[in-house]
């Protein structure tokens, strides 16, 4: 990465070089583009005897909608500047699919990996209690959710504390996703974001006049992926791939990239890598030790599913893929974009298809609220009708309707049918409304189409408020 990369100055320069194409004037593109609020937070945690520090960050982008919604980050590289782009692309993305919230993001500058499950809660815990004092959580304002180096797990801590701090809050379960869903979370949170990557890849690769001119051949089944990233979202992402006939040939991880060009067995090679969080040791694979080199691997589509700014103007000339699907936020520079753009590669933007997850955890909010799953009033009653309806058709056919057609009448959808349904109708749509949006205007390329489809909505809430 260059060292006056700054991942915000790189979102907002394409918000706005986007928005002034919608003709949304300069006044409503300055309200939007800057970052509303941002605390730091320090503070203390007695690990082993002693005090240790922590700093902290949570940024809050819009609040054109309440709450304001984006997961919280635990890693070293964690600063104020990350946490202002990655809240900015939450406001743009929650617009992009609809989803009914402003955007946040959070950090804490911590390796995740240098402590234990207690230690990790007890931080976690102090984390929360500073962020909640200053309401920069709570089910009606302010949402995290899970990101790199957290889990459901973490969620389930921040769950728990808010709720110790906030007795009185019916809906204090709201004031986090991507919790257990034995702690109110929701089944299908864990791996919407890269079901979503799965889905918005099948609608592109369905768009058979769309691809042609990148030189890409339509459908999932056989084509070749290098994946960087074999944490939550690299694997889900690979795992829905590979089941529907892609073949997953390169793994690029912290500590090296693996290469096996006739396809890995993603669920074997998962289980090798959670031993150790590492590919070094895996059995059967090309094992290279410069891991960034696996981006540059020839393939179909390469998946970023890790940090920003990994392809920038130094690597992007070296890029083979014909397709880049941004599974992590903010993984290709401005400029590298911009050379990947001119060698005629295709790019599926993150503002758009990393937004599974919080697609998801826009469902958990709703059932966190409602108090009640999906599915828990009427999947019977839907049962029984959709039962009667197929014993009429028998009766007015005087047949048995065979088994097998019979099965696809599927009624009576339980919990995590609906949410995935949800997910795949949010993802396709949204896809359809960039490609019309891009082509309606002749913009560039789908980045410039999603922010500028983002930058519509948003604006729209402005000019209304100020009418
Ligand atoms: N989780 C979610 O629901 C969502 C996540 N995202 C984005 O997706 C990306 C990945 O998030 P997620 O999967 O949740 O995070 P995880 O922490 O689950 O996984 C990230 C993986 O990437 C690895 N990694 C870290 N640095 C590098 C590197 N330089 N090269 C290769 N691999 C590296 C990590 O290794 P190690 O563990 O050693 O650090 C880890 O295995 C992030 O950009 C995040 O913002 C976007 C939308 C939603
Ligand atoms: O699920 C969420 O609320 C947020 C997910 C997230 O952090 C992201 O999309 O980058």
């Amino acid at each position: 990465m260059s060292e006056t990369y700054s991942f915000s100055q790189n979102v907002n320069d394409i918000f706005v070089a986007s928005a002034k194409l919608m003709n949304i004037s300069q006044d409503v593109i300055d309200q939007i583009k800057f970052c509303n609020s941002v605390i730091q937070v320090k503070f203390p945690v007695r690990l082993n005897g002693s005090l240790d520090v922590f700093t902290g960050w949570r940024a809050v982008h819009s609040e054109h909608r309440l709450p304001v919604k984006g997961g919280i980050r635990y890693a070293l590289e964690v600063n104020q500047d990350e946490v202002e782009a990655l809240s900015a692309l939450m406001s743009y993305k929650c617009a992009i699919v609809d989803v009914p919230f402003g955007g946040a993001k959070g950090g804490l500058c911590i390796d995740p990996s240098r402590y234990n499950d207690q230690q990790l809660e007890k931080i976690t815990r102090a984390f929360t209690r500073e962020m909640t004092k200053r309401s920069f959580i709570s089910p009606a304002e302010n949402v995290p959710a899970p990101d790199m180096g957290t889990n459901a797990r973490t969620m389930a801590w921040i769950a728990d504390e808010y709720r110790s701090l906030r007795p009185q809050d019916i809906n204090a379960l709201g004031c986090v996703t991507g919790k257990p869903v034995e702690q109110g979370g929701i089944r299908g949170r864990t791996e919407a974001t890269g079901r979503g990557v799965f889905f918005g890849l099948e609608e592109l690769l369905n768009q058979d006049e769309f691809i042609k001119p990148f030189g890409i051949k339509p459908g999932i089944k056989g084509k070749t992926v290098v994946i960087q990233g074999f944490g939550n979202v690299g694997y889900h992402s690979a795992k829905f791939l590979e089941e529907a006939g892609a073949k997953i040939i390169g793994i690029a991880e912290r500590d090296g990239f693996i290469l096996r060009e006739s396809g890995f067995n993603v669920e074997e090679i998962h289980k090798q890598f959670l031993k150790t969080r590492s590919v070094r040791d895996i059995p059967d694979v090309d094992y290279y030790q410069d891991s960034k080199k696996g981006l540059e691997h020839p393939c179909d589509i390469l998946i970023p599913a890790a940090l920003e700014g990994q392809i920038t103007e130094e690597n992007a000339p070296r890029i083979k893929a014909k397709l880049i699907a941004e599974a992590a936020n903010g993984p290709v520079s401005t400029a590298g974009d911009k050379i990947l753009n001119e060698k005629g590669i295709l790019v599926l933007p993150d503002v758009y298809l990393n937004a599974g997850g919080v697609t998801v955890s826009y469902f958990e909010w709703i059932k966190n609220l409602s108090h009640i799953r999906f599915g828990r009033m009427d999947r019977k009653l839907e049962d029984m009708r959709g039962k009667r309806v197929l014993q009429l058709f028998e009766k007015l056919l005087d047949k048995p309707i065979p088994s097998e057609i019979a099965q696809k009448f599927n009624f009576g959808a339980d919990e995590l049918e609906v949410i995935n349904s949800g997910l795949e109708d949010t993802m396709k749509n949204a896809l359809n409304e960039i490609i019309q949006l891009k082509a309606s205007r002749d913009m560039p390329d789908l980045r410039t189409a999603a922010y500028a489809l983002a930058a519509k909505k948003i604006a729209r809430y402005y000019e209304i408020m100020s009418l």
